[in-house]
């Protein structure tokens, strides 16, 4: 595997399913796989669970482990072309991201989406510019538009939690006081639309997500019909994605604090779990009773990121 984007590259979902079984009965079993290579993580946002897990990953892997954060201590990177470059940026990624490839035998990549210009988040600019001149192999660990190692760890939670053979699964929005990129749910909607899942995406009017990544999933603007009988409450904030207006792209629209899920919300599922990828603002996206109920899986869903990193970077280290 050259590249981790998208639910398709990780193959038959049963069969990477059953190898994260076969990982989390035995973290270590792969050691020798990693022995000597080295995993390059690149990071230009925040993160806690993806930087740790991932680095638990390669290091069950037996692999070397740099971290870089671009805007702590390295050069500050130009990242756009026919730019002079007399502004507080000293490097252009395109020098920076074939020399980092010299020190690496495969790289993670965490850039957001920065919310102004569509076109480029969505043409996943930055992270293309990895894959195309790096030399390595490359996974996303967040970027523009795509989070896969979150979908796939939610998509392990849930097949372990599962009372039913097709669960109802609801992507919920919630209220949120920033602006948040779609990647997370971008992806989770993809990885739901290949699993055997019903799934339901709920939000306001105007928060269409991108129709490549929700394919034929229902959308269904009334949040509490939509939680009828759910199984799974996969609640999530992001910003306006621009489908059906492009010029509300990266925007807030709604800040409306009845679509926080409370416990008036999980009462009409199903016994429903809840799911959220975390960090979480608590009285914005959920109230502290929900996710503090046994019923919460945050925990659990974000322990299996370490299982999602290491089926990725198992096969990655299997090709190269
Ligand atoms: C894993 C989530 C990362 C990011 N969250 C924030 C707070 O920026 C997001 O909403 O995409
Ligand atoms: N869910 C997730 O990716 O968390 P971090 O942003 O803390 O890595």
């Amino acid at each position: 595997m050259r590249t981790f984007i998208n639910v398709e590259d990780i193959g038959d979902l049963g069969k990477a399913l059953a190898e994260a079984r076969e990982i989390k009965d035995d973290r270590f079993k792969f050691q020798a796989l990693g022995k000597n290579k080295t995993l390059m993580m690149i990071f230009f946002n925040n993160s806690l669970r993806t930087r740790l897990s991932t680095q638990k990953a390669a290091m069950n892997l037996g692999m070397n482990v740099i971290v870089l954060d671009v805007n702590a201590g390295a050069w500050k990177l130009e990242t756009e072309r026919g730019v002079i470059m007399d502004g507080d940026k000293s490097e252009h990624l395109l020098e920076a991201i074939p020399v980092m490839g010299c020190y690496c035998d495969m790289i993670g990549v965490r850039s957001f989406a920065g919310l102004q210009d569509r076109d480029y988040d969505y043409a996943e600019t930055v992270l293309n510019q990895f894959i195309k001149y790096s030399g390595r192999p490359v996974f996303a660990m967040e970027t523009a538009t795509v989070h896969p190692l979150q979908a796939f760890a939610d998509l392990i939670t849930i097949e372990e939690h599962k009372t039913k053979k097709r669960p109802k699964v609801v992507l919920s929005w919630a209220p949120h006081c920033r602006a948040l990129p779609q990647a997370v749910p971008n992806s989770f909607a993809q990885w739901m639309n290949a699993a055997d899942v019903d799934f339901v995406i709920t939000h306001p009017e105007g928060y269409e997500l991108d129709p490549k990544f929700t394919g034929s999933a229902r959308i269904e603007y009334n949040q509490m019909k939509a939680l009828e009988g759910a199984d799974f409450v996969y609640a999530k904030n992001w910003s306006c994605p621009g489908v059906t207006n492009p010029a509300d792209y990266g925007k807030i629209l709604s800040r409306d604090m009845g679509w926080t899920i409370d416990a008036a919300h999980m009462a009409v599922t199903d016994h429903g779990k809840f799911m959220h990828c975390l960090p979480v603002r608590r009285g914005l996206i959920v109230t502290d009773d929900v996710i503090e109920s046994p019923d919460s899986l945050v925990i659990p869903e974000a322990a299996n990121r370490e299982i999602s990193a290491s089926v990725v970077i198992k096969r990655m280290l299997e090709s190269l």
